[in-house]
């Protein structure tokens, strides 16, 4: 039986994600929002173009805490946070999507995510990964690695120093191994499940782009910033 132990440095480490994660919160949160009325289609757009520009920017603030992450190639990490932004905004979106609340408010979150104006054809994948996600359990340590590796994918696009990545990628995803084999000693196969969800995540990510020029509104506004991230405009 293999004897796992988090070392005093994968403490600290753990300890600077988690503290980063939680610290780079979005201000406003949409799902309370989303329970307290029903906004249009044209409102819920706006809303969600406002939520992924702060995402970006949250997203932004949270790498600069990641150990080793501002030592990368300066072009480099603009490719990483450029490549990660769409799954990143889909992970949080299942994290807060997860979230525990009172009976009866996840039905109607989901309701007012349904009719929100995004178009038929998605609702069914993206709430298969969120459920996904609900049934995994994570906690905020396993949830706060999981954005981090998916930040530090080394086969993003036009990334130059790809063994840069690999190696920071690779002490994370080791935390997170011992992290889950600690957690669920009796779910051996619970880290694999849990990177399972990065896949799934990047064919739900690929469709981001359609989601929003099919979206139920006569004004597809976007802020520059989402111009950049997005294939938008
Ligand atoms: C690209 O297409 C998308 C992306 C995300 C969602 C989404 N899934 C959610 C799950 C729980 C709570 C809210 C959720 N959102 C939106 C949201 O803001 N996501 C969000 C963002 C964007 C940043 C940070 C954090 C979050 C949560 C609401 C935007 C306003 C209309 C309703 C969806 C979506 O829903 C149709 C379609």
């Amino acid at each position: 039986k293999e004897k796992v132990e988090i070392t005093k440095e994968q403490r600290t480490l753990m300890k600077v994600i988690v503290d980063a994660y939680s610290t780079h919160q979005i201000p406003q949160d949409v799902a309370k929002k989303l329970l307290q009325e029903q906004y249009s289609a044209d409102e819920n757009f706006l809303l969600l173009t406002e939520m992924a520009t702060s995402q970006v920017q949250v997203l932004v603030e949270f790498t600069k805490n990641i150990p080793g992450f501002l030592s990368l190639d300066r072009e480099d990490q603009i490719a990483l946070l450029k490549g990660s932004a769409v799954e990143a905004m889909f992970l949080r979106s299942a994290q807060v999507f997860s979230r525990k609340m009172p009976s009866g408010q996840t039905e109607v979150l989901e309701e007012r995510i349904r009719k929100s104006g995004i178009s038929e054809e998605f609702i069914i994948p993206m709430f298969n990964f969120y459920k996904s996600i609900v049934s995994l359990h994570m906690v905020q340590e396993e949830q706060a690695l999981l954005t981090t590796i998916t930040i530090l994918t080394p086969d993003r696009p036009y990334v130059k120093d790809q063994q840069a990545v690999e190696r920071i990628q690779e002490t994370m995803l080791e935390l997170l191994r011992k992290l889950c084999v600690l957690q669920r000693p009796q779910e051996p196969q619970y880290f694999a499940r849990l990177l399972g969800r990065l896949t799934e995540l990047r064919t739900l990510s690929h469709y981001h782009a359609e989601m929003l020029t099919s979206w139920r509104t006569n004004d597809h506004k976007f802020t520059p910033l989402l111009c950049e991230i997005w294939d938008v405009q």
